[in-house]
């Protein structure tokens, strides 16, 4: 396309010139204030006087289900779908239900990317691996089932898989019933087709294989460990055992942290190492969490962990987990063609942009922002800063994170006068959310309350716009509840159960600033907004029409 082609318009209305800051908070949703919301208890001042009678400046989105492109509308928002529709401005079919569509119609077994994988069957072994539950941010349950039985079908004669349990994305303690299903599925799937099929390791999606943005190779080489080599300090005869021994041995582990494990035969020999000649299939559709794993397994020049043997492999994953490094080159079901993103557009209308998260997160504010692709648009435009997050400990330890060190960097960023707009993420309500850590979580927002009035204070002073909204829910419900009555759902023994996970929660979107015109306010007419509306919201703000086909935006221009 013509760089001329992403011309946009001036808006007939807003005058261009002012400074944007936008603040995305991960994980804070807007939900009933009681005990169990963490964004309530805590002391936040910033955020609530951005709310309080301000209905013109003040309003929920909604961040879940498919106004962010997810199949259904109990599908809990995520980091991945929220950060594409924020970047992208439009609403596209998310992994979850591509998969989906490729499963149902068969076309994922007829593919590219399934072929180059058949080549190994007739001598080599199928390994399947990925995050093992229901919970629909990186990976579904029933897809792997219906991978399992389509590749038996389709000729594979020996199924490997490698799980990790999840205790994020659904309650911790529900890993047993998950590898109860998937043995159910192999049992089911190797007695009807004669395929011989079997878990060969596991270990907890935080500590074995699905680290991110490069924080800490350790976890993935635990993962290569256990899965390539067929080597972990544990070895049981099956998952099950496995997960409940290792329980047992240490009360304190959960499904998000259990160590790496291998399943072992009579005789103690790992019953599924991958060796040159297999197959392997990463079968989590979301990219952030595999793209490490990809890198180990295909690249041929790879310096980050001594992998000991790189197995000659025929690998594909779900999708295609990143659109410029084209990593993996092979993969069974096509990615969401996210084009076009708002970064873009800004860059072709030489606006400067400056992004900064700490590492948990810095992917989210580049490379999901702008339709999972790595890399910034422009070397001279863009300026991205990534600050070290802490790595190896849960954040319930350190809940502030370096949320106040990301607004100072952001701060500078806007008095420097060098950007234009500049985009930040504040970890805290997600990443201590997920620990299930209450009192943490409530520091956590704290601090990102605190956050985000440094960054408030610097567009004051640079007479300014700011947007601050949230990529989903997570830290505003803290329990298990009864979707309808709010009311929080006991376990067996009357005790609350603590919900780690993100929610189907709005989440809240304030503009300010003193460069925000008089006679700007949110539109009423669009109730159901939701985050793929910021784009446009964005690019007005800044001055300029937003694309055709983009999500409306938020704004209106109303006569004095
Ligand atoms: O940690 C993650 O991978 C997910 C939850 O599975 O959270 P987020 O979407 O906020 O990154
Ligand atoms: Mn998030
Ligand atoms: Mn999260």
């Amino acid at each position: 396309m013509a760089a001329n082609s992403f011309a946009l318009p001036p808006h007939p209305k807003i005058a261009k010139g002012k400074k944007l800051a936008v603040i995305i908070l991960d994980g804070w949703g807007e939900q009933i204030d009681d005990q169990y919301n963490a964004i309530h208890v805590a002391e936040t001042p910033t955020m609530d006087s951005l709310k309080k009678g301000r209905p013109d400046t003040w309003r929920l989105v909604k961040a879940h289900g498919p106004a962010v492109g997810l199949p259904k509308d109990d599908d809990m928002g995520n980091s991945e779908v929220g950060h594409n529709a924020l970047g992208a401005g439009r609403i596209f079919e998310q992994g979850a239900g591509l998969v989906d569509s490729a499963l149902k119609t068969g076309k994922l077994f007829q593919g590219a990317g399934f072929k180059y994988v058949q080549e190994a069957f007739p001598e080599g072994t199928l390994h399947l691996i990925g995050l093992l539950s229901d919970g629909g941010v990186h990976s579904r349950l029933d897809q792997l089932q219906g991978l399992i039985k389509g590749s038996a079908e389709n000729g594979a004669k020996r199924i490997r898989v490698h799980f990790l349990t999840d205790g994020r994305d659904v309650l911790d303690g529900s890993s047993l019933y998950f590898v109860d299903e998937l043995e159910k599925t192999l049992k089911e799937v190797s007695e009807a087709t004669g395929s011989d099929c079997k878990i060969a390791s596991g270990g907890g999606r935080m500590q074995v294989t699905m680290d991110r943005y490069e924080n800490d190779w350790n976890v993935v080489k635990r993962g290569w460990d256990a899965q390539v080599l067929g080597e972990a300090p544990n070895k049981f005869k099956s998952a099950t055992e496995a997960l409940k021994k290792l329980k047992e041995a240490d009360p304190k582990v959960n499904d998000q942290y259990y160590p790496p494990f291998v399943i072992v035969d009579e005789e103690g020999k790992a019953v599924g190492p991958i060796v040159d000649g297999d197959a392997v299939v990463t079968f989590n559709f979301r990219a952030d969490r595999m793209v490490m794993l990809a890198k180990a397994l295909e690249y041929e020049n790879f310096k980050s962990f001594d992998r000991v043997r790189w197995p000659k492999i025929k690998y594909a994953g779900m999708l295609q987990y990143d659109g410029e490094l084209k990593l993996p080159a092979h993969y069974l079901v096509s990615p969401p063609e996210i084009d076009r993103t708002s970064g873009e557009y800004m860059v072709h209308n030489g606006l400067r942009t400056f992004a900064c998260s700490e590492t948990v997160k810095f992917g989210h504010v580049t490379f999901f922002w702008n339709g999972n692709r790595s890399g910034q648009f422009s070397q001279e435009l863009e300026e991205y800063v990534e600050i070290p997050s802490d790595s190896g400990i849960t954040f319930n330890v350190a809940p502030e994170m370096k949320a106040i060190l990301i607004a100072e960097k952001s701060r500078d960023a806007i008095l420097s006068g060098k950007f234009d707009t500049v985009r930040v993420n504040l970890p805290n309500g997600d990443m201590v959310g997920h620990t299930g850590d209450f009192h943490a979580t409530v520091v956590g927002c704290a601090t990102a309350d605190k956050a985000v009035k440094i960054i408030l204070d610097a567009v004051e002073q640079v007479g300014g716009i700011f947007l601050v909204t949230a990529d989903h829910g997570n830290a505003e419900d803290m329990v298990k509840r009864n979707p309808k009555t709010f009311e929080p759902v006991l376990d067996k023994n009357g005790q609350l159960q603590i919900l780690t996970s993100h929610t189907c929660a709005p989440v809240p979107i304030a503009i300010g600033g003193p460069g925000l015109p008089e006679n700007v306010r949110f539109r009423r007419d669009l109730p159901s907004g939701g985050l793929a509306n910021v784009a446009a919201t964005t690019l007005n703000l800044l001055g300029f029409e937003a694309p055709a086909d983009y999500e409306p935006s938020l704004i209106e221009v109303f006569d004095a």
